[in-house]
């Protein structure tokens, strides 16, 4: 590794990877430290789903809302105890390699968000093959057009997106809102295990439902596009959390760090923090813990209060 943070020009390290190796960097149910690959992909889903439930039938909450015409252009809104239309909104993005994952599993962060006063809203879109990249993209947009049409009054919308979500997160970076006739009260960002340059991903598996090409990798990489056209925040005070698992795979480290690095270059308030001894899918689980410090909203000092949250 060059170190250097160079990305692709520079001679990005998954270049001189051999096949094996990029597929094993790529492949994050690999790196866990406390499970089998398989268990850990298991126990995944069995988290989302059965914190999905209780979420859904425990608070008060509006399911399948349609944000479009699609089928699967559906939001799930969650909604804290105390009715109010100035709500700080945080809206998510499963991850999933843009091929799995549900909106009815991933439900992570609703317990501790809503008890503290943020309404959360978790979105559906269509995963590969079915969908393609720029559809997804073009879909992620759509939800938070319509969250912020239906609650103008909104006290700051908040992104958040977990691997192949944080991308998405991310995207809404390059959003031409005035196409969309709103801007949205964009808040602050909070990408948890993200990937930024999809260039790499086009060579291992993961390819296969995506049929991503050079153009379309390129397109859809907040990182090459940050890098080549730097665009300037819409809100100047909005902020951008970058965070990795100590156990997420070095490509999955350079990719965060690099991306960071990228944004603090083009003028974004941006913050970046590995989260220790955690991997890939327990950065999620960690999620639905009140007393996690990504969860602590109402205290000082805490990631969500003083670099995401209001
Ligand atoms: N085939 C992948 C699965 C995966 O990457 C994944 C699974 C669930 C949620 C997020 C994931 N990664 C990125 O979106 C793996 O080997 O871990």
């Amino acid at each position: 590794m060059d170190g250097l943070g160079g990305g692709p020009k520079r001679g990005a390290p998954w270049k001189r990877m051999s096949k094996e190796e990029l597929e094993n960097q790529y492949s994050p149910s690999r790196w866990v430290v406390r499970l089998g690959a398989e268990e850990a992909l298991r126990t995944y889903s069995q988290i989302g789903n059965e914190v999905t439930k209780r979420a859904q039938a425990t608070g008060r909450n509006l399911l399948d809302v349609p944000y479009g015409d699609g089928e699967a252009e559906k939001l799930d809104i969650y909604f804290p105890e105390a009715v109010s239309e100035a709500l700080p909104f945080l809206v998510f993005f499963h991850g999933g390699y843009w091929q799995s994952g549900s909106k009815d599993s991933s439900a992570f962060m609703v317990s501790p968000l809503t008890a503290q006063g943020v309404a959360v809203v978790i979105v559906a879109y269509d995963i590969a093959p079915k969908g393609t990249l720029d559809q997804m993209v073009d879909q992620v947009t759509q939800s938070i057009v319509f969250v912020q049409k239906q609650y103008p009054g909104n006290q700051g919308i908040y992104l958040c997106g977990h691997s192949a979500g944080a991308h998405l997160a991310a995207m809404m970076l390059l959003a031409n809102w005035t196409e969309h006739g709103v801007t949205p009260n964009l808040k602050g960002f909070f990408l948890v295990s993200g990937i930024y340059d999809l260039e790499p991903v086009m060579h291992t598996s993961e390819n296969a439902p995506l049929l991503t090409t050079l153009e379309d990798a390129q397109r859809n990489s907040p990182q090459w596009r940050l890098k080549t056209a730097p665009t300037q925040p819409v809100d100047p005070a909005c902020r951008i959390l970058v965070t990795v698992g100590q156990h997420d795979s070095p490509e999955f480290h350079r990719q965060s760090r690099e991306f960071y690095q990228t944004l603090r270059r083009g003028g974004w308030k941006a913050s970046f923090e590995e989260l220790h001894d955690v991997d890939h899918f327990e950065i999620l689980w960690n999620l639905t813990q009140k007393d996690y410090v990504l969860t602590q909203v109402g205290r000082v000092p805490s990631p969500w209060t003083e670099r995401v949250l209001p």
